[in-house]
This record gives C-alpha cells, structure tokens and sequence, in this order.
C-alpha cells in the first residue's frame, strides 16, 4: 500500500538507478570488481548506536503507518518506510564489506553506492534521512577488526555530518573533517557545533575540522583551496591508515540542497588528491546528493579516478573567494596549536585575497533565481585511459619492470640540459603539449618556489614555468616539505593549469622516497597525469613513458634503483642492478 506520510521526495530509489546505469552506461562498472552486500549485524551496528535506539528501529517494520509517522516526529527530518530497517542494514553491511576488501588488499579501494545515507545519524537519534551511521560504524569496524591506528574520515557533503562529529569528537584517532553550507548557522542543521571553532574534545582536541560556507555558488577553487591550504597538510601530517570519504555529492552543481557550482569534475581531484594518503587504501560511501544528473556524472568521476584514470584538466580555475577566505583563515587559526604544518596565515590570505579581488565568481542570487532544473553545465571533460599504462625504453640486458611494456630504446643523450630540452621538443612537437611546467628539483625543502616564464620553441609557444627551489639541509623536514608542496606548488600548479609536468630530482637532493612518490602521486592531478620525470640518480639514460606518464630517469652505473609506488596509477617497479 502506499505509504501515506510524506515521502521524502529527494531521496529517492532513482539516486542509486542512475548512479549504476551511469558506471555501467561509461563501462567504468565492468573495469570494476563487485562486491556482495550483506545486512549489519546487531553487534556491528551497536559499535556506535546505543541498544535502545536499535532496538527501537527494529519495530519500525511492524508498526501501522500512524505509528511510523509518530515514530518519525522525534527526530529531524528522517522518513521510516517498514522497510527502512532493512535497507539501513544492508547500507552499513556493504560499507562494511568495502572496508573488508579494502584492509584485506581484495582491492585497492573502492565506492559504496548505498541509501540511506548516514552521516546525520547518532547514537540514540536518526536524522537527515540517516538511520544508521554507516561511516561511522566503518571506521570502528577498521579499527576493531583490522587494528587500524588511524582513520581520516572526509565529508565532502554539502551538509554537516553532525553525527560523526558526535561519535568521534574525543578521539584523538579519528580525523572528521567536514565542509558544509552553514551560511552563520541559517542553514540546516542549524547547529552552533558545526562551526569551525569545534575543534574536538579533551584527547580529541585537533582532530574535529569543521569548514562553514557561508555562501552558497561555492566553486571549484574553493573546493581546491581548502584541501591544499586546510585538509591535505593536516591529513598528511595524521598520516591515517585507511582513508574514509562521506561522499556525499549535494556539494556539487544542480543540487537543491546546496546550491553550490562546482562541477563533478571536481570531484576526480579531490578523489585523487586523498589517494596518495594511505597507501591508497580509501572507501567512498555514498552519502547525500539529490540532482540526478549531477549525481550520476559525479560518482562516474569519482571512480574514474578510483580506477586510476588521468584527472581532467581542471576548468579554469580561479583563487577562492572572500567568504571561502575568512572561513580557511579561522578554522586554520583554531587548529594552530594543534597541527604543526602551518603557513604564516597571513602569507596566505594575503596571496589569495589579492586574486579574490579579481575574482567576478558568476553570482549566487543569479544561481538562486534560477530553480534547480534549471540550472545547466557542460558535461565532464572526456578522460583518456591510455591503451599502455608504462612503456620503457631500456639499455641491452636489462629487464622490463613489472606492469611495463617495452620500447625501441632512446638514445641516452650524455647531459640532463640536452635531455630536458629534446624531450621537451619532442613533446611539443607531438602536438600533444601546449604548456609545460618544469620543476627543476635542486635540493630538498621548498621554501621558495619562483616561477619563470621562458618561451623556448618558436614553432609551438611553449610556456616553461621554471621553478627554481633553493632549500637548506636534507630530508629531515619532511613537514615542511610537503607543507610547501601543499599549500604553494599545488595551488600555483592548478591555477597554472600546466599541459605537461617536468619533475627532475637532481643528485644529492636527499630527497627520500616516500616525499618523491607523494610528489610524483599529487602533481599527476595536473596536466592529465602527463608527467615527465628526471630522475638524477646517476649514469646512463633510459626513458620509461607512456602516452600518459612520462618517467625520464639518469641511473648510475650499478643502476641504483628505486621502488615508485604510484598508488594513483601504477605499481612501477624498479629495478636493482649492482
Ligand atoms: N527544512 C529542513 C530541510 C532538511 N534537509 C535534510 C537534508 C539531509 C541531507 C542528508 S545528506
Ligand atoms: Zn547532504
């Protein structure tokens, strides 16, 4: 019989329908394996929701309409249907089958499309369409079952996951950071916690990241500007051992709920951004998103990347605006003496505000006036995944790496200049490259990146953006490092918006391993992943390339190799030769 009581009308069956005929429609589901689903068990779910609470929803299936509907009036906007508690069972059960896969290594990571959503909801309380916390319980799960030290939770949802908040906010082992409209706590659900001075409680104290928007026609670069300048250097520091994404995709463009204007392209940066963390082991579980359209192109961009697939070249982008500004500065100076990775913030607000100035962000009320449907974007960008990952071209007796094809060898040209600039040629002869950046490695530590532009080949007008990194001592500051990778080269980098990236890495740079893949993994978010890389170790040149990633490296004579392990995009094995 028809459920009598107002259904809700945005989330709706037709949210996973569309999402799957998508993935099937792009043939992105067959590159992916499937996993079974199964229904939570009392114990799994008690893991974060209190006895009374579950053991009050498992009567919901058997109570009159008139008793769901009075049921329901103790919580905020949730909707019981008889059939909910079998549905938010088998949500938790299949976040928690992906967080198998994933911390079995199964798979390397991976999407749960599951409703209802669950970020909203709370140990005794179910609200904003959640009845069980499906994150939640996955993070418990990682750690009870898997022995997982730290879990970074990121809720890219355009509403406050109050409730994971909540369960988390005295536990120094579980990262939450989440960006939701909040437009001074006018906008659901209208609470003072979710502003960005709640920081965490007692042991907790650092490890709660709220980001308010105070507007709404959020864009891409805001989106970008807060990973670089708040997520990504606190979340590098946390150094979690499983990634968890509240992937809710309100926040994108077209959503009645957010009324936001980043386009779901966005969404393959953010995925690629948080897939260098954790040795890649990451699990999106769908949370909100209510325009079908956007939904459906979001997810498939979401694993597209999952799958290792280059990013699109981001659309013109901008720096943040000023509202997105004020917000990143307070919730950077509430979590200052929590995170060590800390820009002088003034530094940075004062570069961002100047290009904010600039920015004629196209006008929330136009977006406003215009109703949901209404509201049009250019479809995603088309990605390539190229037919050969890794070609190599190797000197005689040497044997191909793993996962590598083979090629006609290139002739080592004795000097790195010569190199740099025939391959350079070579590119922009291709065609295939209008703009490259070159990120000539010097030594260690960035501390200052100055960008030259030199036009080098008159029959393509190449822009070669040289970054010349001076740098004190060796390894050691790693922080400051990837501090200076984050929260300068990447923004300057996406705004440059390169259409090859040149990485060299002089001897002597000291430069270890773990910051060289984390270098390599992030800057493929650039120029769709095609990425040029010097690697001065020592001696004779090959050339490993592929249409999408180009590794260039100098090898000594015992080719003194290194182990690559681009969690975005392949395992490269390297090999030793002594
Ligand atoms: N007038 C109140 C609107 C409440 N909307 C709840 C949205 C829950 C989203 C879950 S992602
Ligand atoms: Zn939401």
């Amino acid at each position: 019989s028809r459920f009598c009581s107002p259904a809700c009308k945005i989330e709706v069956p037709e949210r996973l329908t569309v999402s799957h005929e998508a993935l099937v429609r792009t043939g992105l589901a067959a590159r992916c394996v499937s996993i079974a689903v199964r229904e939570a068990t009392d114990e799994e779910i008690l893991l974060v929701h209190s006895e009374e609470y579950l053991e009050a929803v498992k009567k919901t299936p058997y109570m009159t309409l008139e008793d769901l509907m009075a049921f329901t009036q103790q919580y905020g906007d949730v909707y019981f249907h008889p059939n909910i508690y079998h549905c938010a069972k088998l949500a938790v059960g299949a976040t928690l089958q992906l967080v198998d896969s994933v911390m079995t290594g199964r798979v390397r990571n991976g999407i749960a499309l599951v409703r209802p959503p669950g970020h909203h909801s709370q140990k005794s309380a179910a609200s904003g369409f959640c009845i069980f916390n499906n994150v939640a319980i996955g993070a418990r799960y990682a750690m009870q079952k898997y022995g997982a030290k730290r879990v970074l939770i990121v809720d890219w949802d355009v509403h406050h996951g109050q409730g994971v908040q909540y369960c988390f906010e005295d536990d120094p082992n579980v990262l939450y950071f989440s960006w939701h409209r909040y437009e001074h706590q006018n906008f659901w659900p209208n609470l003072r916690e979710s502003d960005y001075d709640s920081v965490g409680k007692e042991k907790g104290a650092g490890f709660n990241i709220n980001v308010p928007w105070n507007k709404v026609g959020m864009e891409n670069s805001d989106y970008l500007a807060v990973f670089f300048h708040v997520l990504l250097p606190v979340a590098y520091e946390f150094c979690p051992d499983l990634v968890l994404v509240s992937a809710g995709f309100d926040s994108a463009i077209g959503d009645p709920e957010g009324k936001m204007c980043a386009t779901p392209d966005i969404f393959a940066h953010l995925t690629h951004l948080l897939m260098n963390l954790a040795g890649g082991k990451l699990c999106a579980v769908l949370e909100g998103g209510y325009n079908l359209t956007s939904l459906a192109q979001s997810v498939c961009q979401t694993v597209q990347t999952l799958l290792g697939d280059p990013a699109p070249l981001p659309a013109d982008l901008g720096g943040p605006c000023e509202s997105v500004l004020k917000s990143i500065h307070c919730v950077r100076s509430a979590h200052k003496q929590y995170w060590s990775s800390d820009l002088p913030a003034s530094e940075l607000s004062a570069k961002s505000l100047k290009v904010a100035e600039q920015k004629t962000g196209n006008e929330p009320e136009a977006q406003e006036q215009r109703s949901p449907e209404e509201i049009v974007w250019p479809e995603p960008p088309k990605r390539l995944c190229p037919p050969v990952r890794t070609a190599v071209a190797l000197p005689e007796g040497v044997a191909c790496p793993d996962a590598c094809k083979r090629c006609s060898s290139a002739e080592a040209p004795s000097s790195l200049y010569s190199l740099s600039l025939h391959v350079l040629c070579e590119c922009v002869c291709a065609g295939s490259v209008c703009r490259i950046t070159v990120s000539l490695y010097i030594l260690v530590c960035v501390i200052v990146c100055r960008a030259v532009h030199v036009l080098i080949c008159v029959c393509v007008c190449v822009c070669v953006c040289v970054c010349v990194c001076l740098a004190p001592q060796g390894c050691s500051d790693v922080a400051g490092f990837m501090q200076a990778v984050l929260g300068l080269l990447l923004p300057l980098g996406y705004e440059y918006n390169p259409g090859l990236v040149l990485l060299v890495r002089m001897p002597g740079s000291g430069v270890c391993e773990s910051v060289w893949q984390q270098l390599a993994g992030l800057l493929q978010g650039l120029a769709q992943g095609h990425t040029l890389v010097l690697m001065q170790v020592r001696g004779p040149v090959w050339v490993k390339y592929s249409p999408v990633n180009w590794w260039m490296c100098i090898q000594d004579q015992n080719w003194q190799l290194c182990k690559c392990t681009n969690s975005c995009y392949q395992q490269a094995e390297y090999i030793r030769y002594s």
